[in-house]
């Protein structure tokens, strides 16, 4: 019994949402929230036709399973056609994988998971085959909330597969959660990253490629056209997050903007270049070296600013939300300034905490958000992006493995 494990960070995106997908430039962070993925990968039984792909998606709190034989059936595959390259997913096969998930009876109110079951199937047998094995997910993030959930969920997953084909190898130790996790060298990220944007493809339809990179390399990066910049930070960014708790799904989110943008070409192709420009500009003034309280005063102020005209932007774009204005008008009450973060229509908000801001005052400010009903979370930004175990971690979110 092989078994190995992946972790993979969500996002906050500081400036550029949406308007990235049309070609601007955005910013982006990791926070220290994660999916988590772990693989068991069962020896070839005697007994093919006991042999199961079992998935444990801890969060929904569903187990799905699928016998090996029905899948080599349905695919019409049983090899992975090589792991090294990163392939995207056919109409037909995503066709068959359909087919796959309509066999089993997901409760209507979860639906929205059918599109992570789909990019799972995906991944594992392009990947893996038609192997037997048991995939294990746990996660941080809300889902379905602009951090990133899709993105993590398909980085972490790569990443344990491509494990696990030996394709992917660790290079170095940091630990947390009590598991010995390791850092992947920058070739074996490439190649995760590559995979995990064509899970995203199936979750979002069309996504820039950001939040899946963000996963993958971590840090604070500018990314534009997919290129990806990283920016080096010497003080660090404070935000606080706030889950509205208000579900939306992205792909049709982003499908609206796309909408929006062929009705009104010449308006929106104005509205995604202001967008490059304030990108540009938070991601110069992030690099700025600031040494003393003036210098960092100005900073955040500058960035606050940006912020806003952001959120001016992206409701132009139509994708803020009564919950989100909300939200800005609370937070302003103190001052502070916020916008959404993601493709918006629910989901979270970000406010900027200046460095100065007491503590009590940022107490205060939460609690009154609370009482709304909306859920806040203080994250680290800019952290590390994919690690992953190889062997020897054997419990993982309190199962053994
Ligand atoms: N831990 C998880 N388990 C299963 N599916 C997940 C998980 N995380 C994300 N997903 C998939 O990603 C979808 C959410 O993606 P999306 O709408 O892009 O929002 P976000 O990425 O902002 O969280 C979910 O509906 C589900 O299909
Ligand atoms: C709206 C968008 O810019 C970010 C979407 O992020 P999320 O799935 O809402 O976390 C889409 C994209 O860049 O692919
Ligand atoms: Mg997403």
């Amino acid at each position: 019994m092989e078994v190995c494990a992946a972790r993979a960070p969500g996002k906050i995106i500081l400036a550029g949402e949406h308007a990235v997908v049309h070609g601007s430039a955005a910013v982006a962070a990791a926070i220290d929230l994660y999916t988590r993925c772990s693989l068991c990968l069962m020896p070839l039984a005697d007994d093919e036709a006991a042999a199961t792909l079992e998935l444990d998606l801890k969060d929904p709190g569903l187990t799905f399973s699928w016998p090996c034989g029905r899948l080599r059936e349905v695919l019409l595959t049983d090899e992975a056609a090589g792991a090294r390259e990163a392939r995207p997913c056919s109409p037909d096969r995503l066709a068959s994988i359909a087919r796959l998930l309509e066999e089993h009876e997901i409760p209507e109110a979860k639906i929205w998971l059918s599109a992570g079951l789909s990019a799972f199937l995906f991944l594992y047998t392009s990947i893996l085959g038609c192997r037997p094995g048991k995939v294990t997910v746990s996660s941080d993030l809300p889902m379905g909330s602009g951090l990133g959930s899709s993105a993590a969920f398909c980085v972490s997953m790569s990443g344990v597969l491509l494990t696990a084909a030996g394709v992917v190898t660790a290079v170095g130790g940091i630990s947390g959660e009590g598991m010995e996790w390791e850092l992947v060298g920058k070739d074996d990220l490439e190649l995760v990253n590559r995979w995990a944007f064509q899970g995203e493809k199936i979750i979002h339809g069309k996504p820039s490629g950001i939040d899946n990179a963000v996963s993958t390399f971590g840090s604070m990066i500018k990314f534009k056209k997919g290129e990806l910049t990283n920016l080096k930070s010497s003080n660090p960014v404070k935000m606080l997050i706030t889950d509205t708790r208000v579900g939306r799904n992205t792909k049709a989110l982003v499908a609206g903007v796309s909408e929006r943008a062929s009705r009104h070409s010449d308006a929106m192709a104005s509205v995604f270049n202001a967008v490059n420009s304030i990108s540009e500009e938070v991601s110069s003034i992030v690099e700025l070296a600031a040494n003393d309280e003036i210098a960092i005063t100005s900073k955040e102020e500058k960035l606050a600013e940006l912020m806003e005209m952001n959120q001016g932007l992206l409701q132009c774009m139509g994708v803020s939300h009564s919950s989100i204005e909300t939200v800005l008008r609370t937070t302003l009450k103190f001052n502070l300034v916020s916008k959404l973060t993601g493709a918006g229509g629910g989901g979270c908000v970000l406010t900027l905490i200046p460095t100065m801001l007491c503590n009590l005052v940022l107490e205060k400010v939460i609690a009154e958000l609370e009482s709304h009903s909306f859920r806040c979370f203080k994250v680290e930004v800019g952290g590390q992006g994919l690690q992953v175990c190889q062997g020897g971690c054997s419990y993982f979110n309190g199962d053994v493995v």
